[in-house]
């Protein structure tokens, strides 16, 4: 395929959709970085969920291995979508928007990209890495940037940088960002993660499937976001079996071609929803949402004490009255009670009566949000080194923390700081749920992965106001 080399192009410029937070936030009708919320009044109404922001990003890099266009569906306007595009526009594919939430992404001149070009996204998104296989495929050498992402813990990416090692690739970490390059090409690899990372797993499908050879990837993720990759990836003309036991064999193939694909639902969005339904006592029908990929959830939301009805449409939640009842949840990697659900729960949690354990077993610094809880007159205890339990089905990790959460206890206005995405939007149920009023600061932060949540709020007849 034609490449071009553009070193000599220093100025840049960068589709609307790649700028930061803020630009994504104007399109999702957000033009404050603050929101004042007067709470105490249960969310009620109907609000409709798209694309994954952890299947749709990496949509968008897959379309990178292809040698005629894509077309991806149901793509969430937020802002990790804007950072991919201009990381994709950066390497000279074409980006447009062609209908609403419809994306055509054409790779045809893939180039290779000023590194101007690409600093300019360092620190926004973990997405970049994923470039890794297919710029080594397409032009031979890859330039990241520095990750961005929830700072949820560490965060590092030995198990990327290992699999691209055993395919063959070499990695130059005295570049600012990283710089790789395949001499000898990419050929398949025997690879075994020590921990079924998603972004691992994602890495090693997106450089196997045109790797010269079988792959044989164990301990891999098996999240549903996983799957509908592979689902692209097998349009595309990719051949990739899903064994038993974490075990992925990708036979590389030598071309692959655009794909028509509609994005699975966000679960992430749908189970915050949720949860905010439960803790303002309100009543929520998420439109979008689907029994399979939340089941997990929903057995943790009927064990609290929550309502759903499950409708070929979407999936209503809500508060049937009557007391909450704690739980005690350990986060895991799919099937388990995903990590990003906890958050958001949690407020939930602090209307139930009794003690609730969250035990965060995947990053090492999920629960830092509570403190604004705790602020807001919530009773939570956060072990830094987890607890023990007496009957774990996670096995329990070094870097384990765990949250006690003693309720019910009221909840009061006050002034918090959104830390992270899912901490984010915790703190937003928070102040829905609390008497008075809440300035929560930071809000460009949750237009990373939820969209027009503030026409969302207005819908659902939350009582708010912008302050710039
Ligand atoms: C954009 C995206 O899809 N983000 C999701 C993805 O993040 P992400 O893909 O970054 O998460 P991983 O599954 O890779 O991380 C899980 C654990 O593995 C560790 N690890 C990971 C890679 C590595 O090279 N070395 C290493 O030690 C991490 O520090 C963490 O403790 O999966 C997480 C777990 O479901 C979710 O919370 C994130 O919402
Ligand atoms: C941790 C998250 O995202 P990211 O991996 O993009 O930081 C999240 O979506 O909650």
């Amino acid at each position: 395929m034609a490449t071009q080399d553009f070193a000599s192009e220093v100025e840049v410029t960068m589709n609307p959709l790649a700028q930061d937070a803020t630009a994504a936030a104007k399109r999702s009708g957000l033009h404050s970085n603050q929101i004042v919320i007067n709470g105490g009044k249960p969310l009620r109404g109907r609000i409709n969920v798209r694309g994954a922001k952890n299947l749709a990003t990496k949509a968008m890099v897959a379309a990178l291995l292809a040698d005629t266009p894509s077309v991806l569906r149901d793509v969430p306007a937020i802002s990790d979508v804007g950072v991919v595009t201009g990381m994709l526009e950066a390497y000279g594919v074409t980006v447009t928007e062609t209908g609403d939430g419809e994306l055509t992404l054409d790779p045809k001149n893939v180039l290779k990209a000023h590194f101007a070009k690409i600093d300019a996204l360092a620190g926004s998104s973990r997405i970049p890495i994923l470039f890794c296989g297919p710029l080594l495929h397409r032009l031979g050498e890859a330039l990241i940037p520095d990750l961005g992402g929830c700072r949820i813990g560490d965060r590092p990416i030995d198990f990327h940088l290992d699999a691209l090692r055993a395919f063959g690739a070499v990695v130059d970490k005295s570049y600012e960002g990283i710089r790789l390059t395949a001499p000898d090409g990419l050929h398949g690899a025997n690879i075994d993660l020590p921990y079924p990372s998603v972004g691992a797993t994602e890495q090693v499908l997106l450089t196997a499937v045109l790797a010269q050879g079988v792959t044989e990837l164990k301990g891999a993720a098996i999240e549903p976001e996983i799957m509908d990759l592979i689902a692209i990836l097998q349009k595309m003309g990719a051949i990739i079996n899903v064994e038993p036991n974490r075990v992925i064999f990708i036979e590389g193939v030598e071309k692959l071609s655009g794909y028509n694909h509609r994005a699975l639902f966000d679960r992430n969005e749908a189970a915050s929803w949720a949860s905010a339904a439960l803790a303002t006592g309100g009543d929520i029908f998420v439109e979008g949402a689907m029994q399979q990929e939340l089941m997990t959830f929903l057995n943790i939301f009927r064990k609290v004490g929550g309502a759903f009805d499950i409708a070929e449409d979407g999936i209503r939640f809500w508060h049937p009255g009557g007391a909450l009842k704690p739980v005690v949840i350990e986060t895991d990697v799919h099937p388990g009670f995903m990590t990003d659900w906890q958050q958001p729960l949690i407020v939930a949690l602090t209307q139930a009566e009794g003690r609730s354990v969250v035990h965060e077993t995947v990053y090492e610094n999920r629960l830092g949000f509570t403190s604004a809880l705790v602020e807001m007159g919530a009773n939570i205890e956060v072990f830094e080194e987890g607890i023990e339990s007496v009957s774990r089905r996670v096995p329990r990790r070094p870097l384990e923390q765990a949250a006690v959460i003693i309720g019910p206890t009221a909840l009061h206005g006050a002034d918090v700081e959104i830390p992270d995405l899912r901490g984010g939007f915790s703190h937003l149920i928070a102040a829905l749920t609390a008497d008075g009023q809440s300035t929560v600061s930071n809000i460009g932060i949750i237009a990373r992965g939820y969209e027009h949540f503030i026409d969302k709020l207005e819908s659902l007849g939350a009582d708010f106001v912008y302050e710039g």
